[in-house]
């Protein structure tokens, strides 16, 4: 039976708005724009219609040179970035640890929704977890993070360059070119994928600040109706998270461009940050924690990670290695 108040078409209705959502084209960008689009469909109560628009990044265009010889972060933002500026879109979607530490002028994020599994998964034919991988195995990975704490781990494995789509990863695994390589369960169990992959504790393999964090971001003067949507949808946990996690990056990535790790934990009553960065040979590792009220305001959720980031500045004699960020 139809119901005659839904248009079988599904063309919008005359009291709804369209809102043109910008996102990266891959599979996994395309699942969290639709998720978007359908959680501000329900939280304007129908009156607003997401209308996915995808774009083709430059990070997108990168095959198998590590991206971070081809101009580091914001890569896969850039285009995004510029869409939602001109007004060519009304929100942008993205994966928070892709997001660059600063915002484009005149950006804000409008929402951040419920963060997914922010833990490392491992995907191996051959074992259940790093440690039981033999010695000499090949890692592949492209992140210079997840490089470092596997050499901290096992610094007999040998790292390979990896990227690609999931398949892709999958195929080369099958192939032999290495014996192993990460991917992160948000992403993972957003494609329905999860299966594939050994979550790995959160403290033995620290993930990147943000993982699992969808970012929606809309112009600071931007329309009201959408504004109002997109608070309808930001979870107030995840965006304690967001903001410290990404304060600690901030901080820095001023200075340096080094394998970084953070995440919030929730301790009951209390929030804990924990930071980390290490040399790129996984040789040195610095890691520093802080503690700070549930009820903390973003301003001090912001603190929080730059004191974070201060004490591993300490720790680390003020010569942090002078290399990369995470992507
Ligand atoms: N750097 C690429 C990227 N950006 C976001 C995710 C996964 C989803 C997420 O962490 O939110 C991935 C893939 C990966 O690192 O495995």
């Amino acid at each position: 039976m139809t119901d005659p108040r839904i248009s079988p078409d599904n063309t919008a209705r005359k009291d709804q708005r369209n809102v043109r959502i910008g996102t990266r084209g891959s599979p996994l960008a395309l699942v969290q724009a639709r998720q978007i689009a359908a959680s501000l469909e329900v939280a304007s109560g129908g009156a607003l219609r997401g209308e996915i628009v995808p774009f083709t990044t430059t990070g997108d265009q990168l095959t198998t040179e590590r991206l971070i010889n081809s101009g580091g972060k914001g890569l896969f933002t850039r285009e995004l970035d510029s869409a939602l500026d001109r007004g060519d879109v009304d929100i942008t979607v993205h994966s928070l640890k892709d997001v660059p530490a600063v915002l484009p002028a005149g950006q804000t994020f409008g929402a951040f929704p419920q963060r997914e599994d922010a833990r490392e998964g491992f995907l191996s034919p051959h074992a259940e977890k790093l440690a039981e991988l033999p010695k000499g195995a090949k890692v592949g990975t492209a992140s210079l993070r997840r490089e470092s704490q596997t050499l901290a781990l096992r610094p007999d494995v040998e790292i390979v360059t990896f990227r690609g789509n999931v398949a892709t990863r999958m195929r080369k695994l099958e192939d032999g070119l290495a014996d192993a390589t990460y991917l992160a369960m948000a992403g993972l169990t957003r494609l329905g994928m999860a299966h594939l992959a050994v979550p790995i504790p959160m403290e033995e393999m620290l993930p990147s600040a943000g993982q699992g964090i969808i970012g929606v971001v809309m112009r600071e003067d931007g329309d009201a109706g959408v504004r109002e949507a997109l608070a309808g949808i930001d979870h107030a946990e995840t965006r304690a998270a967001a903001t410290a996690e990404r304060a600690f990056l901030a901080a820095l990535d001023g200075s340096c461009r080094t394998p970084i790790a953070a995440h919030l934990f929730d301790r009951g009553t209390e929030w804990e940050l924990i930071g980390e960065v290490l040399a790129l040979d996984g040789r040195q590792r610095w890691r520093a924690d802080g503690k700070c009220r549930k009820d903390a305001s973003e301003a001090q959720l912001a603190a929080l990670g730059r004191d974070v980031a201060a004490d591993i500045r300490t720790a680390a004699g003020g010569v942090l290695p002078a290399f990369v960020d995470e992507w």
